[in-house]
């Protein structure tokens, strides 16, 4: 496993949000995390990348230990991630948002990357290389000089993944990638999601809702519930599980149609 959890426990004030959960993500697969609104998904996001720190429970990723780790260091290790709510620096270009990724792996930091100090041409030109290579291959080069807010939102959320991409990462999580796409975007982004891994070799964890997406690019599916994994399988055996239609009836919001 790439990424290995064993038994990961959060509370937050006597309130159980992950129960001894269970979990793992191979190298160079695509895999999700679903389950109805406030099962823990974003939170287990949040442990694995240390924004969130679990009382119980181990996880680790490459063999290292990640628990506890500052999340610079955990995108150091190889894990980049997105947000639910587009997070991109509102006042840069969208290259700039994307060589910010790169800080992690540069000497000059993030500061350094977009002040351009004296003496780190060499680097300069690397960064400027990967982050156009990552422009390009979400599709957003040509908007590479605008700023990143005054593109439409479908535009951001590509750049926000080109940023997860310009980090070097070996998994990458993406939260909610399909909200408030329309179908053409959700179309290209299903290509654009096996491409990471097809081409990158990277493996993709994804949390979403919509569910015609999970069932098309999923190999592996983990249904979260009340902070608990109570099944994982490829979309037939997730599709025909009693306990995951249980745990979904009732959710009216929820694109599922099992
Ligand atoms: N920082 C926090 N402090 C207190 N409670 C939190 C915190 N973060 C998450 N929770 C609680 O954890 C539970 C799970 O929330 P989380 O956002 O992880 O669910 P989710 O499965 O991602 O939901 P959704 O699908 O609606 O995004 C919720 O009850 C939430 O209130």
């Amino acid at each position: 496993m790439l990424l290995n959890l064993e038994q990961v426990t959060l509370r937050f004030a006597g309130n159980t949000v992950l129960d001894k959960v269970d979990f793992g993500v191979e190298a160079n697969t695509l895999a999700s995390l679903i389950g109805p609104n406030g099962a823990g998904k974003t939170s287990l996001f949040n442990s694995i990348t240390g924004f969130y720190r679990p009382q119980e429970g181990r996880i680790e990723f490459a063999g290292e230990r990640v628990l506890r780790r500052k999340p610079h260091k955990v995108t150091q290790l190889g894990i980049a991630r997105t947000f639910q709510n587009v997070r991109l620096f509102r006042e840069m270009s969208v290259m700039e948002n994307v060589m910010a990724g790169m800080h992690c792996r540069t000497r000059a930091g993030a500061f350094g990357a977009v002040l351009r100090t004296p003496g780190q041409r060499a680097e300069e030109r690397y960064i400027a290389e990967v982050a156009h290579d990552c422009m390009r291959f979400v599709g957003v080069d040509e908007y590479a000089d605008r700023l990143a807010t005054n593109l439409a939102y479908g535009y951001q959320r590509l750049v926000e993944i080109a940023r997860a991409l310009a980090t070097q990462p070996r998994l990458i999580l993406l939260d909610e990638p399909a909200a408030g796409l329309n179908a053409t975007e959700k179309a290209s982004l299903i290509e654009l999601i096996r491409r990471i891994r097809d081409e990158r070799g990277i493996a993709v964890l994804l949390i979403e809702h919509d569910m015609g997406l999970v069932m098309q690019v999923s190999e592996r599916i983990n249904v979260l519930d009340y902070g608990r994994i109570i099944a994982n399988g490829n979309a037939e055996e997730i599709k025909n599980n009693p306990r995951v239609i249980e745990a979904y009836l009732g959710q009216e919001d929820e694109e599922m149609v099992l």
